[in-house]
């Protein structure tokens, strides 16, 4: 059997067209993608080589995970993740507040827990007991984006239906639209996923949510199947909103087209066009590695950020692959 170690990374589904950070996320994406490449070949272990990644991009501050997480519509911030390997090793945390890297957090439920998936304060509670860091304060960018999209949501702005939902929520509480009121007046998701040469595949994934989402809302990130899924042919990772990655379990999806004996870019196409149908285009898209270290994504937004080394050994950044 063919086999061969390879990692692709994703930097989150988007338009990327007006973001300001374009420049430095693309950069990010290229030096994560190169650390991650050198961890896979030095450990040969997909494991490793996935979380490397991952808390990569989160400690970057220019992506949406981890110091660069988004903020809900009180400004705060709540980060979810998740992690699992073809050896059935499983783990996620959700609506954690006060860990820098929620990804290696998921690796500790998943090793040192019996649980799956642990929120909260409990998570973070979890995290200093072993020692991980704590979450700085969000980067100026972040603070600024926060309330360009604040403004524009008050200001009727952002037309989407998602977030029409959340400016009719605010609108029938008072408590909600006095204190949002007066904070608008005063910028994705990461993921990556890899094969090491002994056959294990694993898939990661860590996002700060949607912008501007209520608090305690919680998305695919943390979910197996949604946001991340691996089984013995083939790990995935997901992003875009959260709400239609669980009605549609792209990643569960592709492993069991696989398992059906579909190929793997045949499975590929299947979950998008099922995605699509079930839950409209510009939703999300999703990175994926193979048993035999085929790389491929499929997204049905403007772009996706994604990150990889091609068979010359290459790192490829770009967001409309
Ligand atoms: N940007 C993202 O991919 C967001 C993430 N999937 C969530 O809904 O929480």
């Amino acid at each position: 059997m063919l086999m061969a170690k390879s990692i692709i990374l994703h930097g989150g589904a988007g338009s990327w067209k007006d973001s300001k950070i374009r420049e430095k996320a693309y950069v990010v994406m290229e030096k994560c993608t190169r650390r991650a490449w050198e961890i896979l070949n030095n450990t040969n272990n997909a494991l490793e080589a996935v979380v490397e990644a991952v808390k990569c991009m989160e400690d970057s501050g220019y992506l949406n995970a981890g110091v660069g997480s988004v903020l809900d519509i009180l400004g705060n911030r709540t980060l979810d993740a998740g992690i699992m390997t073809s050896n059935g090793l499983i783990g996620a945390v959700s609506a954690v507040k006060a860990t820098r890297n929620p990804i290696v957090l998921a690796r500790i439920v998943a090793e040192k827990t019996p649980h799956i998936i642990i929120g909260g304060d409990g998570a973070d509670t979890l995290a200093r007991l072993y020692g991980l860091p704590p979450l700085p304060p969000p980067p100026k960018h972040a603070v600024e984006g926060y309330y360009e999209n604040l403004k524009k949501l008050l200001g009727g702005e952002i037309s989407r239906d998602y977030w029409r939902k959340i400016l009719a929520f605010i609108e029938t509480n008072e408590n909600y639209k006095k204190f949002v009121g007066s904070l608008a007046n005063t910028s994705d998701t990461v993921g990556a996923v890899a094969v090491d040469d002994n056959g294990l595949l694993a898939a990661a994934v860590s996002t700060g949510g949607v912008i501007l989402k209520l608090p305690g809302r919680i998305g695919d990130s943390p979910i197996p199947g949604a946001g991340f899924y691996s089984s013995k042919k083939v790990a995935c990772s997901s992003t875009g909103f959260g709400e239609m990655i669980i009605r549609s379990m792209p990643c569960l999806k592709l492993a069991e087209y696989m398992d059906q004996g579909m190929n793997f870019e045949e499975a590929l196409d299947k979950v998008i066009t099922i995605v699509n149908e079930t839950v409209g285009k510009d939703t999300m898209g999703f990175i994926a590695v193979d048993y035999m270290g085929r790389i491929g994504w499929r997204y049905n937004t403007k772009g996706m950020l994604i990150g990889y080394i091609d068979r010359e050994g290459r790192v490829i950044v770009n967001h409309k692959p």
